[in-house]
């Protein structure tokens, strides 16, 4: 589903390092050029961003995102600003050292800094602490001069990388920088967009550094952004049609005290354009999943003859929610497996899987949270959220379909190692039932002929912007209901 270009590559660090390399050996732009481009681009993006803004405090690092520091001070000198730079250490390497040089060289003053070190005022912070060159958790002063950046009371721009973050994984292991805006230079770190990287960065620009894109071929990407136009891919409807034609999904769960999951999966299945969505539940439940939702039908999973009956007239499983892990949802899990049906399993569903793994049908989509992620992994969650591209990778190899890891920056990743990312959605849809629509979501775009890879992709991509729509400025509250109304206008691409 995706479609490649270089604004929406992901790369890892080492795929942006040797990017860079091939500009400097085959691309003939020398490091200092490079350099000079990503302060000339970061500065045109502060004024851009702060056009009153006339003093800076500027911080540098000993490395080259400290390098893009100085530049850019000097760039604000030559235009009148106020600069007052604060450097970590008594020395600079590599290009950066010229940089560092050229400041000192024309006048420029440098407060070197220490654990007592307080940060001038200034309308705007530029963070050149570190950028793609961090190897450990900053300690001592560059921890101070993280938290004294963090309690700064003007705008913080971070060059490249917002310092602190792990632009590879987006971890945090110590303190972080929380940027107003970050100007990333080359290509996108795929760290930016997930895990920790979604709350460090602010607004997010790209400046591709006037690298030519036969330079970067064959380097990655490791990853590709999932873009809002995608939203469209689903074909207009012609009008001679019937009901039949857009797939019978059959969601499966809903054990005592939880008729919850299967009605929100159910309407969701049916808000992105099922045709027909019929609940296997207890028969307790069945009076609450239709009663104001008559368009579900709901049946009592009863007994092995029930069961088998409802099967044989779905073309799509959704199975987990609130499905338990006791007999009842474990004999129906079972049974549904094994119907070789294209499947959707979330919740109960993956954690039956993890006890006991049968193979899955040949269109599966798992949609875990980092906790179920972690059972199925058989390691902690802390583990997952450590890497979480190699843990969407690893269970997808692991379990031969396609998976959706949940949580900030929703990954898709396929066993043959393809991996998607969606930039998109709310901590408003952190709250209970989102998953069950996510799972209903899949699973009505399956029922309507998508693989599932493009199913998967599509899904997470329209759940979250339909999440992003019904929560406006107020996603505190959000209800997973609250989607349903947003899911029918993005999934007909409604413009916002
Ligand atoms: N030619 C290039 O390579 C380009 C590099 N660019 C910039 O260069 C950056 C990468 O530069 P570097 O690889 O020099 O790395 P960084 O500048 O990100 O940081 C590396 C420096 O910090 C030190 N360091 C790392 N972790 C530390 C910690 N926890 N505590 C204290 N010190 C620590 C290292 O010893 C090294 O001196 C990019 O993010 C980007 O901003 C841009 O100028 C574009 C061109
Ligand atoms: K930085």
């Amino acid at each position: 589903m995706p479609t490649s270009s270089r604004s929406t590559n992901l790369y890892t660090v080492e795929q942006v390092r040797r990017i860079d390399q091939a500009a400097i050996r085959e691309g003939g732009l020398p490091g200092t050029e490079l350099m000079q481009r990503a302060a000339t681009a970061a500065f045109a993006a502060l004024r851009r961003i702060w056009p009153q803004a006339r003093t800076l405090t500027v911080i540098a690092g000993s490395g080259n995102n400290g390098g893009d520091a100085f530049l850019l001070a000097r760039l604000a000198r030559e235009a009148q600003w106020q600069v007052q730079l604060v450097a970590l250490g008594e020395r600079s390497g590599g290009d950066a050292a010229a940089a560092r040089d050229a400041w000192i060289r024309e006048g420029g003053r440098i407060t070197v800094a220490d654990m007592q070190t307080r940060l001038p005022d200034a309308d705007v912070l530029v963070d050149g602490l570190f950028g793609t060159g961090i190897a450990r958790a900053p300690e001592g002063v560059a921890a101070h001069l993280i938290e004294a950046m963090n309690a700064f009371r003007g705008g913080r721009l971070a060059l490249d990388v917002p310092s602190g973050l792990d632009a590879d994984n987006g971890t945090a292991p110590g303190p972080v920088l929380r940027a107003d805006a970050t100007v990333s230079f080359v290509g996108w770190k795929r760290g930016l967009f997930t895990a920790d990287g979604v709350d460090c960065c602010g607004q997010l620009e790209l400046d591709l550094l006037g690298i030519p894109d036969p330079v970067c071929a064959g380097i990655g990407p490791d990853c590709e952004l999932l873009e809002a136009g995608f939203a469209n891919v689903l074909p207009p409807r012609i009008r001679n049609v019937n009901k039949g034609r857009f797939g019978h999904v059959l969601i499966i769960g809903g054990d005592i005290g939880m008729p919850g999951s299967v009605r929100l999966a159910g309407e969701a299945a049916l808000r992105v354009g099922a045709g027909l969505v019929s609940i296997a539940t207890r028969a307790q439940h069945i009076g609450a999943v239709v009663g104001d939702r008559p368009e579900l039908m709901a049946m009592a999973a009863d007994g092995p003859q029930s069961t088998e009956a409802m099967l044989a007239r779905a073309s799509v499983l959704a199975v987990g929610p609130g499905l338990g892990q006791g007999a009842w949802g474990h004999a129906l899990w079972d049974k549904a497996l094994r119907a070789g049906l294209p499947l959707v399993l979330d919740a109960d569903g993956l954690n039956l899987l993890a006890r006991q793994p049968l193979p899955l049908p040949a269109t599966t989509v798992l949609t875990p949270h980092p906790g179920e992620a972690a059972r199925l992994l058989g390691c902690d969650t802390a583990a997952i959220q450590a890497d979480r591209f190699a843990a969407a990778r690893a269970l997808a190899s692991r379990y031969a379909c396609v998976v959706v890891l949940k949580g900030a920056g929703s990954l898709v990743a396929a066993a043959d190692g393809r991996i998607a990312l969606c930039p998109f959605g709310n901590p408003g849809m952190a709250s209970a039932g989102m998953g069950d629509v996510l799972t209903g979501v899949v699973a009505g775009l399956l029922a309507q002929g998508l693989g599932a890879w493009d199913a998967a992709c599509l899904g997470t991509l329209v759940h979250a912007r339909a999440g992003d729509r019904a929560a406006g400025p107020r996603p505190r509250g959000m209800i997973a209901s609250d989607l349903f109304e947003a899911l029918r206008d993005v999934v007909n691409g409604s413009p916002s």
